[in-house]
């Protein structure tokens, strides 16, 4: 009980230190759609004098029940409306999820499917998230191929056809041993040694092909390992950064695959979300790039284990080193330099390491102790 009080002081203090919450950034920040005819309220709602709900965009997200799609279907439905965010999946829905907006099958293989769902549904914007992770990707190379190659072959096709504005994210998995890695700059060696990192340079390079070729409005952010307290990581390299919060709250103890001192680029997910709708939102004009590094912290399981043990002591950590996702790691880089997106769009993150530990341990900390209760 004491902990939690501790950490709900700290959260608190943190808030309070922060000029405004995420979503309240959001609105005083907002971008390209018109900030005069745009109010924020006190409960982080959207509204929108001025412009009808034919004024907002209509958006798609594939691969949603992954870890960030439900967040991100969340965040961007405050902003322009419940039904105006279509979350798609190949897999049934949790209830919550399910119960919560619109959610349709989509299988990004399928290009007939893909097309009606657009056209049925007025898609203006495409987030597209499906994708096979990186340590999932090396046990199954032809999945990866498929879904990260051809998948985004279609994504592309159909938002060329339809004038789309599409964001697909990329990943620190875009580089590889040969790119300078602390920090890693914006153009520089891209040789991964992954189908992911591969298949991900492709998705760059395709869709600024698309870009330049076709005028399509194509976004890609190139993401650290996402850190979430509410949604699993699906099979990557970064996973063990979630896991590691999980075990210390439930049983104290916890096997990490990575060395203990292999230091790689993160992000917490209200971090990675806000920037996904800021980048989202930017006028076309203001991007001098299609292609964007952005950063926040950086660190190695050592010293997240010891932020860890500053709230929960008796937390153990060993060592069992799985040599895929080593080897992986040892090739990534150990921090992104994110200045282009800082000066161009207005990107800055508000999660370093301190912040995003007290965070992650009250949400799980809370979570356990509601679940208790019932
Ligand atoms: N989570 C991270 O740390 C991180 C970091 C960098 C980049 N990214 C990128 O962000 C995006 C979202 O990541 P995530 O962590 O939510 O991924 P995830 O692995 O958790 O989820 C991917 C989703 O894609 C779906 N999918 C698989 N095949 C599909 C198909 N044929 N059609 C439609 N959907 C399909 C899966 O069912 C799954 O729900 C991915 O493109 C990923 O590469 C994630
Ligand atoms: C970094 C990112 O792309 C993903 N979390 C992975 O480890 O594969």
């Amino acid at each position: 009980m004491m902990l939690v009080v501790q950490l709900l002081k700290g959260a608190a203090k943190h808030a309070g230190s922060r000029p405004q919450c995420s979503v309240e950034r959001l609105f005083t920040a907002a971008r390209g759609i018109s900030s005069s005819s745009r109010q924020s309220s006190a409960s982080g709602r959207s509204q929108c004098s001025a412009c009808t709900d034919t004024d907002l965009p209509k958006v798609l997200i594939t691969g949603g029940l992954g870890q960030l799609g439900v967040g991100l279907a969340k965040m961007l439905r405050r902003r322009i409306g419940k039904n105006n965010v279509i979350l798609s999946d190949i897999r049934k829905p949790p209830n919550h999820v399910y119960h919560n907006g619109p959610f349709i099958f989509s299988d990004i293989l399928d290009y007939k499917n893909l097309r009606e769902i657009v056209v049925n549904n007025n898609i203006s914007w495409l987030v597209h998230y499906s994708a096979v992770l990186s340590a999932v990707g090396e046990n199954n190379v032809a999945l990866a191929k498929e879904v990260n190659i051809t998948g985004l072959h279609n994504i592309l096709d159909i938002a060329t056809e339809h004038g789309l504005r599409v964001f697909v994210p990329s990943t620190i998995g875009a580089f590889g041993p040969s790119s300078p890695r602390d920090p890693t700059p914006e153009l520089c060696v891209q040789r991964p040694r992954t189908i992911y990192g591969v298949s991900k340079v492709h998705a760059e390079l395709m869709g600024e092909y698309y870009h330049h070729r076709y005028g399509l409005d194509f976004r890609c952010l190139r993401y650290p390992g996402i850190i979430s307290a509410d949604s699993q990581p699906g099979g990557g390299t970064t996973d063990y950064a979630v896991q590691i919060f999980h075990a210390a709250v439930k049983t104290g103890q916890f096997e990490c695959n990575l060395r203990g001192d292999t230091r790689l680029p993160m992000m917490y997910i209200d971090d990675c979300l806000r920037a996904t709708l800021e980048f989202l939102e930017a006028p076309a004009e203001t991007l001098i790039n299609r292609t964007y590094n952005i950063n926040a912290m950086s660190f190695t399981p050592h010293d997240l284990t010891q932020e860890i043990q500053k709230f929960l002591p008796d937390l153990k950590v060993t060592y069992n080193v799985d040599p895929v996702r080593q080897a992986i790691a040892d090739g990534w880089p150990m921090a992104l330099e994110d200045s282009a997106a800082r000066r161009d769009w207005g990107w800055k993150h508000e999660y370093d390491l301190p912040e995003l530990v007290q965070t992650m341990v009250t949400h799980i900390t809370m979570g356990n102790q509601v679940a208790q209760a019932y």
